[in-house]
């Protein structure tokens, strides 16, 4: 196993970094005059300490011994692959349906129980947006009776943006109590943006409220909000039960049933998605080891194509354009000849040193992709309702821009020939047209989905409609 968990020292540094994101406005432009330094702090910050590597070295070779042991040695692709995610407002439920939802599987021999605290005990790793995903691939993939499942939990908007790039599909958690909040509408908004087809949602908390005319209306007003942000809000399964009472063995008729309606739309409602089996090779760089007798590991998702072991690739972004080979592929303690799209995966690579590859980077069939750092993009600017900002922008803002396990400062101007442009204003709620150019390069290309965030919030998503490689 390629583990992706990060040990204390290397967590601490990031801390730091993520406590620079969400500093306030004044510190963040400050560090935006400073953009190449801050990026770079940001991912010297990623390195693990020397113990860190120590010990993933030593869990690599662990790992590699106990699936070894294992009949047939190979991962098995019989079930569709799926990672699915809990999104919604602060304290609507996450963690606690997320821990129901393994009970329940384990309970019917589809994974490993994972209780509350075991979910929620990296903080650090959920507010940098290594979700949990990587947790619980650690421990287990679980499985419903069509569906492997990998549960992903984003407790936040910037988990969301980070760490939603690898969701496939998600269940929405809105507390009966407080019905849909700004977060409800920010993750929605975020989802469509990162190209999830269908949620599924729960209205959680179901016992704290009396009144079956206030769960109908939250119901309603969920249905309605679904259909606003693009979402089929009249056939939209929507599940009302408490996560509690379930995680807590009580009341199944509103606890384990609901769990188990839920795990059945999952596997009734949700398409698999799609792969992109058939475009060339991308995966993404989420974490870089240095594997002792062995040599430089990267881990991140395939975003598309497919690869087998001995194949040519390029690491490309962030100022690098190498030619390499892929040596390995491993993925859930498995060696394989093969990744495909959707996989999460960890790649050895040939002849490259620890310090050549960084998060944020890409691996690619090569020439199939260009690293720019011009842009043109729809982008759409979120009101202070879905948590954006209070106030217009105008020409030459510079926002962050994240995008798949990246974020560059980005200098967003209106295309050439725009009529008044040193004028113009961008209202919250608008939809505009932009230029974007960004401090270091990075692997895009027309259809590139991307989130730009200031002062630790998200004020906008953007679709990329034209590189510039000049
Ligand atoms: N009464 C009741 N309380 C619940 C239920 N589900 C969760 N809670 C409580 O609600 C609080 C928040 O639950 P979490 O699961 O931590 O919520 P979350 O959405 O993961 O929260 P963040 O990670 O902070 O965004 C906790 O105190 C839970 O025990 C439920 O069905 N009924």
């Amino acid at each position: 196993m390629l583990s992706t968990r990060v040990l204390p020292a290397a967590r601490n540094a990031v801390k730091t970094a993520e406590v620079l994101r969400a500093a306030s406005p004044a510190l963040r432009a400050s560090a935006q005059l400073n953009a190449p330094a801050q990026s770079r702090s940001l991912y010297t910050a990623r390195r693990p300490s020397p113990a860190a590597a120590a010990a993933l070295t030593a869990s690599f070779g662990n790992a590699s011994r106990s699936y070894a042991a294992e009949a047939g040695g190979k991962f098995s692709r019989k079930k569709p692959h799926f990672n699915i995610g809990t999104i919604g407002h602060v304290d609507h439920g996450k963690t606690t349906l997320t821990a129901a939802i393994t009970k329940h599987l384990s309970e019917q021999g589809g994974g490993k129980f994972m209780d509350y605290s075991q979910i929620d005990k990296a903080p650090e790793e959920k507010a940098r947006g290594i979700t949990i995903s990587t947790a619980a691939a650690d421990h287990c993939i679980f499985s419903t009776s069509s569906t492997r499942l990998l549960l992903v939990i984003m407790p936040t908007s910037i988990n969301m943006i980070t760490g939603a790039a690898q969701l496939d599909g998600a269940i929405i958690v809105v507390s009966a109590t407080d019905g849909q909040m700004p977060q409800t509408r920010e993750h929605l908004l975020l989802a469509k943006q990162v190209g999830i087809k269908k949620l599924l949602v729960f209205i959680n908390k179901v016992d704290q409220v009396d009144d079956p005319e206030m769960l109908e209306l939250v119901e309603m007003e969920m249905r309605d909000l679904l259909s606003q942000y693009g979402y089929d809000g009249e056939q939209t399964p929507i599940i009302m039960g408490t996560a509690l009472a379930a995680l807590e063995g009580r009341d199944p008729e509103r606890g384990s049933k609901k769990i188990q309606e839920l795990m059945d739309a999952a596997d009734t409602w949700l398409d698999v998605p799609a792969r992109d089996l058939d475009k060339p090779f991308l995966m993404y760089v989420e974490d870089v080891f240095s594997i002792s007798g062995r040599g430089t590991v990267v881990t991140g998702k395939v975003e598309r194509g497919t690869i087998t072991k001995g194949a040519d690739v390029e690491i490309l972004g962030l100022g690098a354009k190498i030619k390499t080979t892929l040596t390995g592929i491993e993925m859930f303690h498995k060696e394989l000849d093969r990744g495909e799209a959707g996989d999460n995966m960890g790649a050895l690579l040939r002849g490259i040193k620890r310090e050549q590859v960084r998060r944020g980077q890409v691996l690619v069939a090569p020439g199939s992709i260009k690293s720019v750092k011009k842009f043109k993009a729809q982008i759409y600017v979120l009101t202070k309702d879905e948590g954006g900002r209070y106030t217009p922008f105008m020409s030459n803002y510079r926002p962050q821009l994240f995008i798949r396990t990246t974020d560059v400062t980005v200098a967003l101007t209106f295309p050439p020939g725009t009529e008044g442009a040193d004028e113009k204003l961008v209202m919250p709620g608008d939809n505009v047209e932009m230029v974007g150019e960004l401090v270091h390069d990075i692997a895009l290309e027309a259809g590139s989905r991307f989130t730009l965030r200031e002062g630790g919030k998200t004020i906008g998503t953007g679709l990329i409609s034209e590189v510039y490689e000049k």
